[in-house]
């Protein structure tokens, strides 16, 4: 299981590769974190917002998890499952159903869409850190329609069965001042924040990008950790037109489109309603290939 001191360093929330009939290919998803797990990362989010959560069926999360564990065993790298839900009852499950097919841990959205007020927030979390399976709070306001305030956050960071906080919330307040009071580690997930993170007191990050350009974003950290800030963030630097091309349009379009034209999976399928990415952004990616 995922313990507080070992979440640091980058961690990699997976793409969820698809034939082009949108059936999942479990080849090219163990080819892939293979590959992942040679480039030196701390760990693989499966099914979350990158692995397109919301069309993932419950049977095929417990295939993809499968999968992984099975990927990453070789070199021992943690499994963290996505478990979010808006209905505190079906995350409790889905977190359980984790726990039993042998996840580390689980990162576990806000609930969105339904707005609830920061006790019942606090509450949801309460539940799932209940489960007896480690659970890093996932903030993502842009997404879910509500975020957590920072004493809710606290709170929840509190918790016994919580060890830590994927923050993002689109700024560098929440990082820097929960670093401060709380000895659990927070973790970026706005990627194109990720070195001012790092300097605001970050422990690492969980970076959709990282599915591209792996072992560099792994030096970025490495080379932070060892004090050397100017040349992370000259490497950082380097990989930031990158990043911004692959959130101009929605995550995880531009990045399947990058691993197939690669070759690292075979088909860039999304299932709807997310779309492959325009003409214009794929004449902008070619030179990354
Ligand atoms: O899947 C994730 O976890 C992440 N999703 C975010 C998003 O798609 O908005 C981005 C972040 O890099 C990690």
């Amino acid at each position: 299981m995922l313990t507080t001191e070992r979440l640091h360093g980058l961690f990699v929330p997976v793409i969820t590769p698809f034939f082009s009939d949108g059936g999942i290919d479990l080849e090219s998803f163990h080819g892939h974190i293979a590959h992942l797990s040679a480039c030196g990362i701390n760990g693989i989010v499966v099914n979350g917002t990158t692995g397109e959560c919301p069309t993932i069926h419950n049977e095929e999360a417990g295939a993809l998890l499968h999968a992984a564990k099975l990927a990453a065993a070789p070199r021992g790298i943690p499994i963290i499952a996505g478990t979010g839900s808006n209905d505190t009852a079906e995350a409790v499950k889905k977190t359980e159903q984790a726990a039993k097919q042998g996840a580390d841990a689980a990162l576990s959205v806000v609930p969105y869409y339904n707005r609830p007020s920061q006790e019942g927030i606090i509450e949801h979390f309460r539940q799932i850190s209940k489960v007896g399976l480690p659970v890093i709070v996932y903030d993502i306001p842009y997404r879910t329609g509500v975020g957590l305030t920072l004493r809710s956050a606290q709170t929840i960071l509190d918790m016994e069965g919580v060890i830590g906080l994927k923050d993002s919330s689109g700024g560098l307040q929440m990082t820097s001042e929960l670093s401060h009071v709380c000895p659990k580690p927070i973790l970026c997930g706005d990627d194109a924040n990720f070195f001012a993170s790092l300097c605001n007191g970050a422990q690492g990050g969980i970076l959709a990008s990282a599915n591209v350009r792996t072992a560099q974003f792994v030096r970025v950290f490495e080379l932070f950790n060892e004090g050397r800030i100017q040349e992370a963030k000259q490497e950082f630097n380097s990989l930031l037109p990158l990043i911004r091309l692959l959130f101009q349009e929605p995550n995880p379009a531009p990045l399947k489109w990058l691993l197939a034209g690669q070759g690292s999976i075979v088909s860039d399928t999304l299932r709807l309603p997310m779309t492959p990415i325009s003409g214009r952004l794929a004449e902008e990616l070619r030179p990354f290939l």
